[in-house]
């Protein structure tokens, strides 16, 4: 591939009512710039006042309203078309905090069409994996996420995380051909799309569990999810090993600030040290005649060093929210864009011969070795051949003897055993041969089979000559046969027959696996409430943040959190868009399943039109057999248009498949937010409650520790509240009134 640039591109984030300071200029193909207008209020203070506009370059700038399959196609296609062909690829998005990083890359949690580049990517590859049925291709994902200089493993199945340090941690290893190595990154196989998307899901929900409100991972840490491809060709010893990095960076905005027109403020406090070490290798990649690139200094460093300045294709998508009070990070992620536009990296083919294949190839030749050198040394083995040996000796002499091929050799192997021994061999075959012709010609060079053969003879060649005629016969009667199934078979092609659906279409198989997600869905009753009887994942994940059992009063208090819950709209919008996409795929199989039928209708048609004109050549008028037959020239257009009809309602079918199966993943994971957001507010609640109940309590169960009483709680409610005596649920119901009383009020009732 050569020497090539990091391609940078910048996608400004939608700035809501208030207008972006920028202009963009797309030029000519794979060039444009983002010029950032400083406005005249801010020119003075901790902006440059000397300069009002600043031009970066870019290879593309995507607007504000440029939707995320353009940025797939721009952005992600090519690269990840070259991972297909055995090169590795890094796409890594830069920004500050809130500045569309995670959207670009993962996606949004609302919406199917919010899908960002590792959904897309992956459904990208497993189409392509179809298409190309001349390799055998494995895909492997690995989610890793570094956390102050920790790295963490998203995807470990044995492990249930409720916390970040509940995950592996992840270690860094180099060879000593320094190479990295991740110990204790577990790299999960995807058969299909679905497998990958569910990993992909499972690894966000574990970053989201992990993350507490302390400690905002998605702003301060790195994730990195890695996409591994295997290809080889049938038969061929070569494979093909590719990795993509697909890069969601921390927010940038606590790096090193830089001011405006070049000269450095005063460094800002390295929350992020590692996004600081990043810069660093940048710097000194940028810089000729650099020898030393310090890579090792922080982890994120460490693990992409292929994708910064090695073998590897690699892009850097800015991100940049351009508000006002926002110029001056904008300015800098674009400065950092630059300076990363410098690196060269030298993406090679990945290609190498399967470790199998190799060692089976090494033993053979260690064995011809051996061989040879017992050989020149004399060292043989004395024992006897085996009657095996024997045989197989005399098989191998037969058949090089048959062998017409002049230049064929007998491989006897370097055993001196056997080579005396086929010489025997030869020489007795030999003795023979002569003793027949010495013999034969002693009998007046009369040969077999003449004239003066004995009757016996002649018996014998009557015998095999009825043989063979009965052989012919079987033979006759087996090629009527199968010129019968080959006629049966023209007509079945020549006609538009169902063979020409692909397997992977046939609608029964289709509609009854996508019937079978939605009965999951309807019966889980995702289509009713947020009670979603969830995947296996995301229900253990709920039950690790919630625990088994929920109190009466604890439910009571999630439902009317539930009510006032901030998502809930975008909630409810997914579960009335996946009744409605159910709805339309319900109907769209019904209908699939109706052209099936009808091509089954006019195939049986056709076929029956034929029998009776196959019958009418029968009884004698053969000159319409041969005629053209407008009904059936009918029947099969028909059947054509119902064949396209089918691939089309098909492939719709397919689409509206995947649709619901993100949305559902959508909803599962809102229900594991919403639960976790639960969970906070609740434990605040009743440490709250608590605290201000705990003496009276104390006093109440030193005194009539069994006996149920009643308190009149006039701070919390006008009615007296039952209480069990047992500290832990009187606690739980004291939060849960006091939480009511919250709600009603915020909501002004
Ligand atoms: N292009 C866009 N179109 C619509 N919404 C967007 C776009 N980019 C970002 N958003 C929204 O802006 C918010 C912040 O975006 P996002 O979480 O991707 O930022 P981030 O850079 O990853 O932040 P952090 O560093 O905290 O992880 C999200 O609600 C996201 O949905």
């Amino acid at each position: 591939m050569g020497r090539q640039e990091i391609r940078i591109f910048s996608r400004v984030k939608p700035t809501g009512k208030e207008k972006g300071i920028y202009s963009i200029g797309n030029e000519e193909a794979g060039s444009s710039f983002l010029e950032v207008v400083v406005p005249r209020d801010l020119s003075d203070g901790f902006i440059n006042n000397k300069r009002e506009s600043y031009k970066f370059r870019f290879q593309e700038t995507f607007d504000q309203d440029v939707k995320q399959e353009t940025i797939f196609d721009r952005i992600a296609k090519p690269v990840a078309e070259s991972v297909l062909t055995g090169y590795n690829g890094t796409i890594f998005a830069y920004g500050q905090t809130g500045s569309g990083k995670t959207f670009t890359i993962t996606g949004g949690a609302e919406r199917f069409s919010d899908r960002g580049i590792i959904p897309r990517t992956l459904a990208y590859i497993f189409e392509q994996f179809g298409k190309d049925s001349s390799k055998v291709y494995t895909l492997h994902v690995s989610y890793l996420e570094i956390y102050n200089e920790c790295g963490y493993d998203l995807l470990d199945p044995k492990h249930e995380a409720s916390k970040l340090e509940d995950l592996p941690k992840v270690t860094i290893m180099e060879d000593p051909d320094q190479n990295i190595h991740l110990k204790n990154l577990s790299l999960q196989q995807a058969r299909n799309e679905e497998e990958a998307l569910n990993l992909l899901f499972l690894g966000d929900t574990n970053r989201m569990i992990a993350e507490t409100p302390m400690n905002q991972a998605s702003t301060r840490s790195h994730c990195i999810f890695t996409i591994h491809i295997t290809s080889k060709e049938p038969g061929s010893a070569m494979v093909r090993r590719s990795k993509l990095h697909l890069v969601d960076l921390a927010g940038s905005e606590r790096v090193a600030k830089s001011g405006i027109g070049g000269q450095l403020l005063t460094e800002a406090k390295y929350i992020n040290l590692s996004l600081h070490y990043l810069e660093q290798v940048i710097i000194a990649l940028a810089e000729k005649n650099r020898s030393h690139i310090p890579y090792r200094n922080s982890m994120m460093t460490s693990v992409l060093r292929d994708s910064l300045g090695g073998n590897c294709m690699t892009t850097m998508i800015a991100t940049l929210s351009v508000e006002k009070r926002n110029i001056d990070e904008s300015i800098s992620t674009c400065r950092f864009a630059q300076r990363v536009a410098l690196i060269k990296n030298e993406a090679i083919l990945n290609e190498e011969i399967d470790p199998q294949l190799m060692i089976v190839h090494l033993r053979k030749e260690i064995q011809a070795l051996k061989d040879e050198l017992a050989m020149v040394t004399g060292e043989q083995r004395a024992e006897e051949l085996t009657e095996e040996e024997i045989v197989r000796v005399e098989q191998q002499v037969g058949a090089f003897l048959e062998d017409r091929d002049p230049e064929s050799t007998l491989e006897i192997g370097a055993d001196m055993r056997k080579i005396t021994y086929c010489f025997a061999f030869l020489k007795k075959l030999l003795n023979e041969q002569n003793k027949e012709v010495i013999c034969a010609s002693s009998l007046g060079n009369e040969r077999p089979g003449s004239s003066a053969a004995q009757p016996q003879e002649i018996q014998k060649l009557r015998d095999l000559l009825q043989q063979r005629d009965n052989e012919i016969n079987i033979l006759v009667s087996m090629l009527k046969k199968e010129k019968k199934r080959t006629q049966d078979r023209l007509l079945e092609i020549s006609s538009p027959g169902l063979n020409s659906i692909p397997s992977t279409l046939e609608g029964r198989d289709v509609i009854s696996s996508v019937e079978g997600g939605f009965r999951s869905l309807a019966s889980s009753g995702v289509l009713d409430e947020l009670e979603i009887r969830s995947r296996e994942q995301s229900f253990n994940s709920f039950h690790r943040i919630t625990g088994n059992d929920m109190s009466v009063g604890r439910q009571e208090a999630f439902e009317i959190f539930k009510r006032d819950y901030p998502d809930r709209v975008s909630i409810e919008d997914n579960k009335r868009l996946l009744k409605q996409r159910f709805a339309e795929a319900k109907s769209l199989g019904e209908e699939v399943n109706k052209v099936r039928t009808r091509i089954n209708q006019l195939k049986g048609e056709v076929e029956q039109r034929r029998i009776q004109r196959a019958a009418l050549g029968v009884s004698g008028s053969t000159d319409e057999l041969h005629q053209y037959d407008r009904v059936e020239e009918e029947l099969r257009l028909q059947m054509e248009e119902e064949k396209k009809r089918y691939k089309s309602l098909f492939n719709h079918l397919k689409n509206l498949k995947t649709e619901i199966e993100h949305l559902q993943l959508l909803l599962e994971r809102a229900k594991v937010k919403l639960q976790k957001d639960f969970e906070v507010w609740w434990s605040q609640e009743a440490a709250h409650a608590q605290s201000k109940q705990e003496v009276p309590l104390r006093r109440q169960s030193e005194s009539t520790s069994k006996i149920h009483y009643q308190i009149r709680a006039s701070r919390l409610s006008d009615s007296p509240i039952p209480l069990t005596g047992d500290s832990q649920t009187d606690a739980d119901i004291l939060a849960f009134v006091r939480a009511r009383q919250n709600l009603m009020q915020r909501k002004g009732k």
